[in-house]
């Protein structure tokens, strides 16, 4: 019995080993040789960590100074890859740990890339991350399919209507705070980093926005929500263990509990926005109403089918994805916009005539914010130089067909938004440079009709807040140009950092008069 049992026990450990082994070793020599006969150059794999451990060193050397406001911005955002464009060209492979990552800058290849979304699908997402957000941007397949479809209603332009009065009160929040800031000043200006009020502001939003009446419960979800990141952040700067979240650490414990309450939270409040549903109470004008209408709508038309609309700990998690997804990038792109306004005067000035033409003395209106122009084009000539995320994956899980490449399972493919959007090759010398004139015939002719210009990626799996941000933006860079002007503060350090979105390491300290 015992032998048996010892015999049992060796088979599994020799299994286990030869997964090891195949997982740290040969599967990745393998893809090597492969891609190599295939023509793409890169660093040789490296046992276990590939190039991370490289990656990881030179973004803390760069991140630990600043540069010129003048200077290319990616060797210090994403330095690895800029050394490897400059080393091996535009196509290359890095090693992230035991996986190879195809970098992809072809604009014919990058729409393969985004239309084909069963071919290259979203790669697994690590544990940790899972904390923060099961919702549907981290599907694949059936189950994103059935979730997107279910909530495309609730960013439906015609809804975006019923979020103004959010976007105008949390901009207008801010705009009130900074305002009495400078009318306390002799002079009526005043200095402050904006970008924690930005950050305030996309947060104030999502939780008017996404909860309505529930507003004050749903900024305290963002509090915890805030702190969770936090941790997750924390957490994954380290090597990770599988299963090392499991282990009681004072840190693991925290980040359980931080889990359960902004659970019951969400809970709450979908409970009590159900039965005013039910009862026909409550309007359902809120990102959280919308998607509990198209719900209810889909289960009662295909009430005798299975697997229908989203179960409550479904529902739960796209709230979640709401805060994670819908906050960073927005106050993002704003900071960066009152960035290179404060840079570009001439800009701002040219901003602010046409918002004081349309709006007048008014507060902002729908029809208003979508017909500005000016602001329309800055903001995405903003979005280009800043793109809030910098890069996408996919990833293959057959063998797939990529232009000239045939990729074999399990190889990460990545556009680069940053370096493709700074690309002289697409966009010209000036690349490198503010000119929002570049819009003025729209994004089509800027880009010349080809998939080039990627803040919100392209195709089935577009960002479904786009439009949603884009009005949030536009009504915050309106109440902003008709207050003040504003300029760069003396003590203002140019340091774009990457840490989930393109963030400002040192803030965005501006000094602001009151108009
Ligand atoms: C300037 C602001 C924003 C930027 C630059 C941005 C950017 C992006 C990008 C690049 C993706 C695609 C990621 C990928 O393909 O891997 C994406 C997806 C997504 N975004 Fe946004 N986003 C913004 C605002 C928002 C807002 C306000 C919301 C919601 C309130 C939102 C919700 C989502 C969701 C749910 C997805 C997943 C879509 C899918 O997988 O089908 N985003 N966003």
């Amino acid at each position: 019995m015992g032998t048996a049992l010892a015999s049992i026990a060796a088979c599994l450990v020799l299994a286990w080993l030869y997964k090891v082994i195949n997982w740290v070793w040969v599967k990745p020599k393998r893809l090597e040789t492969c891609l190599r006969h295939q023509g793409l150059k890169g660093n040789s794999y490296r046992f276990l960590y590939g190039d991370t451990k490289d990656n990881l060193k030179m973004i803390l050397d760069a991140s630990s100074k600043p540069i010129l406001l003048s200077d290319d911005i990616a060797p210090r955002v994403d330095p690895y890859l800029n050394l490897c464009l400059r080393t091996y060209g535009k196509n290359f492979i890095m090693w992230m740990g035991p996986k190879p990552r195809v970098n992809v800058m072809d604009p014919e290849l990058i729409k393969d890339v985004f239309n084909k979304i069963n071919d290259f699908q979203k790669p697994a997402v690590n544990p940790l991350v899972a904390l923060l957000t099961k919702g549907f941007a981290i599907h694949n397949g059936d189950k994103w399919a059935k979730h997107r479809k279910l909530i495309n209603p609730v960013f439906h332009s015609e809804k975006l209507k019923s979020m103004m009065p959010a976007f105008y009160h949390s901009s207008n929040d801010m705009v009130s705070k900074w305002e009495k800031l400078t009318l306390d000043s002799a002079d009526g200006s005043c200095e402050l980093d904006v970008w924690p009020d930005l950050q305030n502001l996309t947060r104030n939003v999502i939780a008017r926005t996404a909860f309505g009446s529930s507003y004050e419960e749903g900024k305290r979800i963002f509090e915890l929500q805030t702190e969770l990141s936090g941790l997750v952040m924390q957490a994954l700067v380290s090597v990770y263990i599988p299963g090392w979240r499991f282990v009681p650490t004072k840190m693991n414990r925290r980040m359980k509990a931080l889990e359960r309450e902004i659970k019951a939270s969400l809970r709450f409040i979908i409970n009590k926005k159900e039965e005013a549903l039910k009862e026909g109470k409550a309007a359902s004008d809120d990102l959280l109403g919308l998607l509990l209408e198209s719900n209810l709508k889909e289960m009662k038309e295909h009430k005798n089918k299975k697997d229908v609309g989203m179960s409550l700990d479904e529902v739960i998690e796209e709230c979640k994805l709401f805060y994670f997804a819908g906050q960073e990038s927005t106050s993002a792109m704003l900071v960066w916009t009152m960035i290179l306004l404060s840079q570009h005067q001439e800009w701002q000035r040219r901003a602010r005539d046409e918002v004081l033409q349309v709006f007048g003395t008014e507060k902002p209106y729908l029809e208003g914010l979508n017909h500005l122009k000016v602001v329309t084009m800055i903001l995405h000539e903003a979005l280009r130089l800043y793109p809030p995320g910098i890069l996408v994956n996919r990833e293959t899980r057959k063998e797939t067909v990529l232009g000239n490449l045939t990729l074999p399972a399990g190889v990460m493919v990545s556009v680069p938004i940053l370096s493709i959007q700074r690309d002289p090759d697409i966009w010209g010398e000036d690349a490198n440079e503010f000119k929002p004139e570049r819009f003025s015939q729209g994004v089509f002719n800027a880009t010349k009709g080809q998939v080039t210009f990627l803040p919100f990626t392209w195709g089935p799996r577009i960002c479904i807040g786009q439009n949603f941000s884009l009005l949030e933006g536009k009504m915050a860079v309106a109440l902003v140009l008709k207050t003040f002007t504003f300029e760069l503060s003396p003590s203002y350090t140019h340091a774009p950092y990457n840490v989930i979105s393109l963030q400002p390491q040192h803030g965005a300290h501006l000094i602001l008069h009151k108009f």
